[in-house]
């Protein structure tokens, strides 16, 4: 269902009959100085840049080469084959020669195939990068006179953060959170529909999203927002890919080279309402739980499953852990896998994986077919690009894509839609879920100040 094909484990599932013209792209791709671990948070001063980064790590990119659209159950395959031919077309000159050089595409996907907003895949014109002690800075042009330099291309960037965007002071002046298309009461029947479903034995386990709207005095200053949820939210991977941006724990699928990684998670526990000075409480509240441990290994189960045909080898955890965000803990595994050769003697990329783990359990459910349909029923809304695949890939098929979670989408300078889901298993209770959603919202509403 939210795949092209569901159970199938090979990408050329989806393959498109006809391939999409592809702009011809010429790329430079030098090494600059190191940056310190914030230097890249420097760069994040437009509020239209992509962004993509994590403790330091990432790119931050501007401008625009090239972009395409796609929407439907054909959304991920017809991205692949314009990437593909994307990558085919281009002329490159990459003297970095890490993952994320060379031309990049950010992008994000509609969670559903039912979607209204299109998938998209936007190749920026400057991206400069950090990791670790390597920075670099990659200059793509669609313009087939454009003079390819590094002096050329430091001179484009220094024309793109002249044009930085306007700080002010959020949160003042009648800001304000107002309900989104589903209400606290909304929700709430909605958790108790999706429990009696699970209790008639319908599926197992279902993950409910509501919204809520920021209605802002003064336009969004997003790249103030970004910054403040990169050092906030340090352990998460900030993002901004066209306007739907945040801070996500959750990491669909990370590709470098032969090695794909993830980090599942599922199963939450809110931290402004535990007792202060009881050591071990998050620890006992969610690894000793049944309720958090069952939703947790549904998620587990749901990556893996999908996962192991494309794989030689995979590192499962046995037993989560606990991961410690400012708003809330969470059960967390990382799993790591080798990737198979397949019979066209090349590795899936990281767009191939994203489209065949998505969706998974922590933000659809098990069976996903049954899920996905009962999602759509109950919640009667267009989940857009929340809980889908965000990051981005580059010409050899590294990539990174989180799940866009704990974010929102920029609906017009003054509004921005916020979005949050649960995951429901028998024994939830509705008021508790409703009180879960509203802490996975705590990050964009602190960087909001709302
Ligand atoms: C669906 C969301 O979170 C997922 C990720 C981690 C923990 C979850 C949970 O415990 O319900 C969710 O499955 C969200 O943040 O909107």
């Amino acid at each position: 269902m939210m795949n092209d094909s569901p159970g199938s484990p090979l990408p050329s599932a989806g393959a498109v009959d006809e391939l999409p013209a592809a702009p011809s792209l010429r790329s430079i791709t030098f090494e600059r100085p190191p940056m310190s671990e914030h230097g890249l948070l420097d760069y994040v001063v437009r509020d239209d840049s992509f962004v993509w980064g994590r403790r330091g790590n990432g790119m931050v990119g501007f401008g625009e080469a090239a972009r395409f659209a796609s929407s439907g159950p054909g959304r991920f395959a017809e991205a692949r084959a314009w990437w593909d031919a994307v990558v085919r077309a281009a002329e490159s000159r990459n003297d970095a020669g890490l993952p994320g050089s060379g031309p990049v595409a950010f992008a994000s996907f509609s969670f559903s195939f039912t979607s209204a907003r299109p998938s998209r895949m936007i190749v920026p014109e400057i991206v400069v990068g950090r990791r670790d002690d390597a920075s670099w800075l990659t200059y793509t042009t669609s313009d087939p006179d454009a003079e390819l330099s590094v002096a050329a291309a430091e001179a484009r960037l220094a024309t793109l953060l002249d044009d930085v965007s306007v700080e002010h002071e959020l949160g003042e002046g009648g800001d304000r959170l107002v309900e989104g298309q589903v209400s606290e009461d909304g929700y709430r029947a909605h958790v108790a529909a999706g429990v009696e479903a699970i209790k008639a034995g319908r599926l197992t386990k279902l993950v409910l999203a509501r919204d809520a709207v920021a209605e802002l005095s003064a336009p969004i200053a997003v790249a103030q927002v970004l910054r403040e949820l990169a050092l906030r939210y340090a352990d998460c991977w900030t993002y901004s890919v066209d306007g739907l941006i945040g801070s996500t724990p959750e990491m669909l699928v990370q590709v470098e080279g032969d090695t794909a990684r993830a980090r599942v998670l599922a199963g939450t526990l809110d931290r402004a309402t535990a007792p202060a000075g009881e050591p071990g409480y998050a620890r006992r509240m969610l690894s000793g739980d049944e309720k958090q441990r069952h939703e947790h290994s549904l998620a587990i189960d749901s990556l893996t499953e999908q996962l192991g045909p494309l794989v030689t080898g995979m590192n499962s955890p046995k037993e989560p852990f606990v991961l410690e965000l400012p708003n809330v803990w969470h059960l967390a595994s990382d799993v790591e896998a080798r990737l198979s050769v397949g019979a066209d003697g090349t590795r899936p990329s990281a767009l191939d994986l994203a489209e065949v783990l998505h969706p998974t359990a922590a933000v659809c459910g098990t069976p996903t077919e049954a899920a996905g349909a009962l999602i759509r029923q109950l919640e009667g809304m267009d989940r857009g690009p929340y809980a889908g695949p965000v990051g981005w890939v580059d010409a050899a098929g590294n990539g990174e894509f989180g799940i866009a979670l704990r974010g929102g989408v920029v609906e017009t300078p003054t509004r921005v839609r916020l979005y949050a889901g649960c995951g429901i298993v028998a024994a939830s209770d509705p008021e508790a879920e409703l009180a879960e959603s509203w802490a996975k919202m705590r990050p964009m509403r602190e960087a909001l100040n709302l």
